[in-house]
């Protein structure tokens, strides 16, 4: 038996330290700081994405839970540091000195967080996490927590989309086997449950999250018996109060007919068959016929599921169709947020305690696109709503400047667009979650970030919810804040000569 790592590539990962799941660059960045004895000057950094994911017009937020127990366990172990000392540069000489792998044995978390709860809707340039704590470590996050909020909060808004579409039936995620990975699969459950789906074939996510685990059965279950029907007796025999048929394997509406025979002789034993799932053909042609078939032979409670490629498109689809489906099971394309497998989430310095500590010294990265310009400040996120809680406007501000008495918001990407704010009702979104390197926050469960999500999705207006076009719901810079970072804009780009 070996104990190699490389040859247990999982129990290895999960077992040790995750402290080196970052980039090289943040480690030489961090080296480099602590070399020129920056490493302890303040800093801020906000974590945020420029487009809603899917073309859509809001984004659900999470990734915070596995973030802070991230941030809880960040330490470099033993093994970590051996191999940082191992790596060497292009002569053959350590990449990193012993007195720094000992300033890094011997470092701890103490940064403040700041971060906007799992299970809020979120927008554009809206920063989720706003880290604040000496220049080294608030770089040696990036990483991190990009890998763990991208994802999360990608996944839970196409669940939301999902649930969107699929109204109030039932929806299973089947994802496990077409997942990124062990990770991605128990990572997805997760963020799926928490955007609002009702539960999960991936049984681990079951164990660990206690997501309500559900499941039919497969093709190979029919194909080992000589007859379908016998198959479905003997699922039946097994399972006789919780049994869903795969009518498909053969032909389909066949299928459906033999389930009713096994459900006929499963009611004369007191039981009822829970349902029938259909994984191929028309599934708005087949639903319906199965459920005329279904009625006519007295079964109007067993439910239909379908499955086979399905996302929040086909959904709408097929209910426009007039499909009679119960329960959705969608697998591939929620896990692997099919449409678009990455949330473009970055991670900007926005400000530097001066150095003679009179103050911050605000910072901005320019891009030919002004959308890509970052936001200089310590910044919060108002979301103003209606007396209902609906959401109005969402305001960014600088929290290191006084705001003015009359509030006006400005896009950040179009200045001529601007809304003055007449509305008094608001909260703040960001949340404290680590002073000086301590949790403060509590965290809601994932039952709980699940309600949340629900609640703030069914708050917006249906504008910004639909899949085709949705509207821009306003998010926009307060104006002191917008003209203070075109003015940075005008004294860091260089003004060429025409
Ligand atoms: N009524 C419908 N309208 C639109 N799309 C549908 C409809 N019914 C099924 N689909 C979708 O069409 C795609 C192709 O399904 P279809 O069953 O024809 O092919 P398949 O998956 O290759 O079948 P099989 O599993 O038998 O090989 C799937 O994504 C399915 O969800
Ligand atoms: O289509 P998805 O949204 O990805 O949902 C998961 C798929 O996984 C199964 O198919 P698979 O062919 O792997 O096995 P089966 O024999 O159970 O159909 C299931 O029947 C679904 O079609
Ligand atoms: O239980 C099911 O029906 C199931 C589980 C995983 C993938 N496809 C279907």
């Amino acid at each position: 038996m070996s104990s190699n790592p490389e040859n247990a590539p999982l129990s290895s990962l999960y077992s040790s330290s995750l402290s080196l799941v970052t980039d090289l660059y943040q480690l030489t960045m961090s080296y480099g700081y602590w070399k020129q004895g920056l490493q302890d000057r303040e800093a801020v950094f906000h974590l945020y994405f420029r487009r809603p994911p899917f073309n859509g017009g809001y984004a659900v937020c999470a990734g915070l839970a596995y973030a802070t127990d991230w941030l809880q366990n960040l330490r470099f172990s033993a093994e970590d540091l051996r191999y940082l000392a191992s790596l060497r540069g292009s002569k053959n000489v350590p990449l990193f000195p012993q007195e720094f792998l000992d300033y890094l044995r011997d470092l701890r978390f103490t940064c403040d967080v700041d971060a906007i709860a799992e299970g809020t809707v979120v927008f554009a340039n809206e920063p989720l996490m706003r880290i604040k704590g000496p220049l080294l470590q608030v770089q040696l996050l990036e990483t991190a927590l990009l890998t763990l909020v991208n994802f999360q909060t990608l996944i839970a808004t196409k669940a939301a989309r999902i649930r969107e579409a699929a109204g109030d039936d039932q929806v299973l995620e089947f994802g496990l086997r077409r997942a990124q990975g062990f990770d991605g699969g128990l990572g997805a459950s997760r963020a799926a449950y928490l955007g609002g789906v009702d539960g999960t074939s991936n049984v681990l996510a079951g164990l660990r999250f206690g997501i309500p685990v559900r499941g039919t059965h497969a093709h190979s279950w029919v194909m080992s018996f000589e007859q379908e029907e016998q198959a479905f007796e003997a699922y039946a025999a097994a399972f006789p109060d919780d049994s869903v048929f795969l009518v498909d394997t053969y032909d389909t509406l066949e299928g459906v007919r033999r389930a009713i025979s096994v459900a006929r002789r499963m009611r004369a034993n007191g039981h009822e068959l829970g349902g029938i799932r259909l994984d191929s053909g028309d599934l708005a042609y087949l639903s319906r016929e199965a459920r005329a078939l279904l009625n006519e032979a007295g079964f109007p409670n067993t439910r239909i599921v379908a499955s086979n490629d399905l996302d929040e498109n086909l959904i709408t689809s097929l209910k426009q169709q007039g499909a009679q489906i119960d329960t959705w099971g969608i697998g591939t394309k929620l896990v692997t947020a099919y449409d678009q497998p990455a949330l473009g989430g970055v991670y900007k310095l926005a400000a530097l305690r001066k150095a003679d500590d009179s103050g911050w010294e605000y910072t901005v990265k320019i891009s030919e696109q002004l959308a890509k310009t970052s936001i200089p400040g310590i910044l919060q996120v108002r979301r103003y709503e209606t007396e209902k809680g609906q959401p109005r406007a969402d305001m960014l501000y600088n929290t290191a400047e006084p705001l003015p008495a009359d509030l006006t918001i400005v896009d950040p990407v179009d200045p001529t667009r601007r809304r003055p704010i007449r509305s008094t009702q608001f909260r703040e979104l960001l949340e404290p979650v680590f002073r000086q390197g301590k949790l403060v926050a509590e965290l809601p469960t994932l039952q709980e970030s699940r309600a949340k999500a629900q609640r703030e999705v069914a708050s917006l207006d249906p504008s910004i919810r639909r899949f085709l076009n949705p509207h821009v719901y306003p998010v926009g810079l307060e104006e002191s804040l917008n003209t203070f970072r075109t003015n940075l804009i005008l004294e860091k780009r260089p003004q060429r000569p025409a």
